[in-house]
């Protein structure tokens, strides 16, 4: 068994992974990503933060196999997963929710939910999901999955998808966006319920103050680098006076872990 410095069970480690892509200019190269390496223990909540654009949906994906590393590494309970594809990910237990997510035509959110369980459930135990993110479960879950829906409602549904399937990792890329402050509140209330029934570590991209105090620990990734990992004591503080003084990324490449 693999385990971290801090003595827990190592279950997705990421060596060095870099994600560059061919700028406009045929000999030349954009870093998306550059050698960003952590682990993440079994049960655990981590919060990815950072300015737009600094590459947390690119890493997100990465983790969920939907773009490969052009460099690097990904390992899931020891296991090299850096080729496999997404359903091979999502079958070894990653789940990823979409900072937009897809639309199915033809499919109802009762069947989104079930496929996402992987096994047939009680139309009462899917609409528990549906009331979990906030829905009222009668009005959307014989609904098609399609275009009709605003993107609250999609990404809620979404959510509950992701709840249903119950892996090992689930990760949220910006699960606040399009939600209004109402739901929001209960959003919150959804993934501290998750992380407390400890069901599977939890990887969340965000902004929001709120979720960044519910983590165990904050990643900070800007202009492609993991610049800060840490506990929200470490990491908030100096992340809420940049977000103040509006320094923005200066304030968060201080100190850089290269
Ligand atoms: N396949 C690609 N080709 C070219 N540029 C890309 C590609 N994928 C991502 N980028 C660029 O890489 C940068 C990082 O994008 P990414 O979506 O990962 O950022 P982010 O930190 O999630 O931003 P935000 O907080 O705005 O969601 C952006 O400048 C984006 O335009």
């Amino acid at each position: 068994m693999i385990y971290d410095i801090q003595g827990g069970r190592k279950m997705l480690e990421l060596r060095n992974v870099s994600f560059r892509v061919a700028e406009n200019s045929k000999d030349k190269e954009k870093g998306i990503l550059e050698n960003v390496s952590f682990t993440l223990e079994d049960n655990r909540f981590v919060a990815i933060t950072g300015p737009n654009g600094g590459g947390k949906s690119t890493l997100a994906k990465i983790i969920a196999g939907i773009e490969k590393p052009t460099q690097g590494q990904i390992l899931l309970d020891g296991e090299d997963i850096t080729n496999w594809s997404i359903t091979e990910r999502a079958k070894h237990g990653i789940s990823y929710a979409f900072q937009q997510p897809v639309r199915f035509k033809g499919v109802t959110v009762f069947d989104l939910i079930n496929l996402a369980a992987g096994k047939e459930i009680s139309l009462s135990g899917a609409c528990q999901y549906l009331s979990e993110v906030g829905l009222c479960a009668k009005d959307y879950i014989n609904r098609e999955v399609n275009a009709s829906l605003s993107g609250g409602e999609m990404k809620r549904i979404e959510i509950a998808t992701v709840m249903a399937r119950g892996t090992k990792l689930s990760v949220f890329d910006e699960p606040e966006a399009g939600i209004d402050l109402w739901s929001f509140q209960n959003l919150i209330q959804v993934f501290e319920k998750m992380h407390k029934e400890k069901k599977g570590s939890i990887l969340i991209i965000s902004h929001q103050e709120r979720i960044l105090n519910t983590a165990d620990e904050i990643l900070v990734i800007a202009d492609g680098r993991l610049v800060k990992r840490g506990s929200k004591e470490d990491v908030l503080p100096a992340l809420l006076d940049a977000a103040q003084a509006d320094t923005g990324c200066e304030m968060w490449q201080k100190g850089v872990q290269r």
